[in-house]
């Protein structure tokens, strides 16, 4: 399975561009859409959903073009909008079995298929209480558990982990795990380490445009060699952060510890490179001055 998207814009009004001339392809596997606030990716997630068309630009899945067809695409899809909304009177039972008559899933194994996945989202015990009683976090497990409803090969998660602790993203990492194999799924968060411990391959997207697509290694690989670290006196930290890109602080005893990115080495610092992370990369990557 594969989905082809060319040169695709969305030009909300005069001054306000979703996307531009962006083109990516997904195959089967998790991609983890990392970028900015404003960077497209919403508006990305909307346009593969069918929700909205875009201005320009072709998407095809498997050859087929959704958006002249986008029923295609709507018969397998899981979709889990960022701004998710709940029937607050419903309970979890209710609210799955009305959204699975929308979506025409029915059949005898419908209630068996509920069981599961409540139990998917550990959402069992409290699956007979209205909605509106949910914590945040409930409310985020129960927009997982109806975008996997009608067993879906195409999965969009707009920021899935806003809300959950740790432990329900471990479940959470657990659950889309199960189902790489066989589905293409995309998700977004602002999240790296979220991210970087979901997602085969990464699309880095800044002002609409995507920054580069490539397996999490291949993207750290663009900073290696170039992210140091040193321990310098309080006082100091400004002039490196006047120099450098500085990707993190952190206060040791009476000391600072400064992570940043060099070019060329920091020969006046006494620094030492570090290994890379994806998060290094990440903000290597979107850095205004890039
Ligand atoms: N309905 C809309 N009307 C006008 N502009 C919009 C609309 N939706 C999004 N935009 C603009 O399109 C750009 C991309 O927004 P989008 O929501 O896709 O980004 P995002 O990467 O998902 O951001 P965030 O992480 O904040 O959710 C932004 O400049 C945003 O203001």
């Amino acid at each position: 399975m594969s989905l082809v998207i060319k040169d695709l814009t969305k030009q909300y009004n005069k001054h306000k561009t979703g996307l531009s001339d962006y083109s990516i392809t997904i195959e089967k596997g998790v991609l983890g859409l990392l970028g900015p606030n404003g960077a497209g990716k919403s508006t990305l997630m909307k346009i593969i959903a069918t929700i909205s068309k875009p201005t320009t630009g072709t998407l095809f899945l498997d050859g087929e073009d959704i958006v002249a067809n986008p029923d295609r695409i709507r018969k397998i899809l899981g979709y889990l909008p960022q701004d998710f909304g709940v029937y607050p009177n419903l309970n979890a039972y209710e609210f799955l079995e009305y959204i699975a008559a929308m979506k025409g899933v029915g059949g005898n194994n419908l209630r068996k298929r509920i069981d599961l996945l409540l139990e998917g989202v550990n959402l069992t015990a409290d699956a007979k209480r209205p909605i509106g009683t949910y914590s945040g976090g409930m409310k985020q497990r129960i927009g997982i558990a109806q975008a996997l409803l009608n067993d879906p090969k195409v999965l969009i998660f707009d920021e899935p982990t806003v809300g959950l602790d740790p432990e329900e993203r471990v479940r959470f990492r657990q659950l889309i795990s199960d189902l790489a194999d066989d589905c293409i799924i995309i998700l977004s968060s602002h999240i790296v380490s979220d991210i970087e411990t979901i997602a085969d391959e990464v699309a880095i997207m800044k002002n609409g445009k995507l920054i580069t697509k490539a397996a999490q290694p291949d993207i750290i690989k663009l900073v290696e060699g170039k992210v140091f670290e040193t321990l310098v006196d309080n006082n100091d930290v400004a002039a490196i952060k006047a120099k450098y890109q500085v990707i993190d602080t952190g206060r040791q005893k009476d000391k600072t510890r400064v992570r940043f990115i060099s070019h060329t080495g920091a020969t006046e610092l006494a620094a030492a490179t570090v290994s890379a992370t994806l998060e290094d990369a990440y903000l290597f990557l979107t850095h205004d001055n890039k």
